[in-house]
């Protein structure tokens, strides 16, 4: 397996040993982008864990739990489901995995989502990758997709992209803003854009050395 920056411990000079944040990597991007397909690669070659909030959210709908009828409704429509449950989950999720090194795809997707995980977590994300691809493409691969997820038909994919447009993308510029994002061309053979993938990951791990 490649190493990527080690979040254990570190030592002072003293000689104590200081606790380290966990690292978190935002993956962004449009729906059907191709962030699960990547964030499954990055967990086999780089050792991170891999929550996507869209999975954690339909595995609580699924679960008989008092949010699950508002998350279905949320999901359906394409609408973002309030931060505190969604960070919640990712919390319990991060707490649970007993890793130190997180991909967390698709979230934030709106500026509520990431004001509230800061402010729960304490962590500031080391980067985010952002999956850039034409609409027209991630329309074809969500509506060829094939896995029963009950949002994956043309109605819903359409108010997926405007909820992306209009709340998700100011996300992504915030972290353009603050030299955070690594941008990948998503519209390319899913072994091409793993190759950029793992050019970006080898970059940040020479900055560490
Ligand atoms: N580079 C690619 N070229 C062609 N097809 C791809 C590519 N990457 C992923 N796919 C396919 O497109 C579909 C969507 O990919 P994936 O589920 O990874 O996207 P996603 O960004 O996680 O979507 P969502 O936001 O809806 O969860 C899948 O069927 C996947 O196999
Ligand atoms: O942080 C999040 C992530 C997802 N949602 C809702 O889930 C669906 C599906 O998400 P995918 O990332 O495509 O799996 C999304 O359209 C939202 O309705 C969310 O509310 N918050
Ligand atoms: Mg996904």
């Amino acid at each position: 397996m490649e190493t990527v920056v080690d979040a254990s411990t570190s030592e002072e000079a003293n000689g104590s040993a200081v606790e380290k944040k966990p690292i978190v990597v935002f993956v962004l991007g449009g729906p059907g982008s191709g962030k699960g397909t990547q964030c499954a690669y990055i967990v086999e070659h780089f050792g991170f864990s891999h929550f996507s909030a869209g999975d954690l959210l339909r595995a609580e709908m699924n679960s008989g739990s008092e949010n699950g009828l508002m998350i279905r409704s949320m999901i359906n429509e394409g609408k973002i489901v309030p931060s505190e449950v969604t960070v919640n989950l990712l919390q319990q999720a991060m707490e649970e995995s007993g890793n130190d090194k997180f991909l967390i795809d698709g979230f934030p997707r709106n500026e509520e989502n990431r004001a509230a995980f800061e402010a729960v977590t304490g962590i500031e994300p080391a980067f985010v990758l952002f999956f850039d691809c034409p609409k027209e493409e991630m329309e074809r691969r969500i509506l060829n997709r094939n896995q029963g997820r009950e949002d994956d038909n043309i109605e819903t994919a359409r108010k997926r992209f405007k909820v992306f447009l209009e709340s998700s993308l100011p996300v992504v510029e915030y972290y353009e803003s603050i030299g955070k994002l690594q941008k990948i061309d998503a519209a390319r053979p899913i072994e091409e854009v793993f190759e950029s993938v793992k050019t970006v990951f080898a970059s940040i791990n020479e900055k560490e050395d």
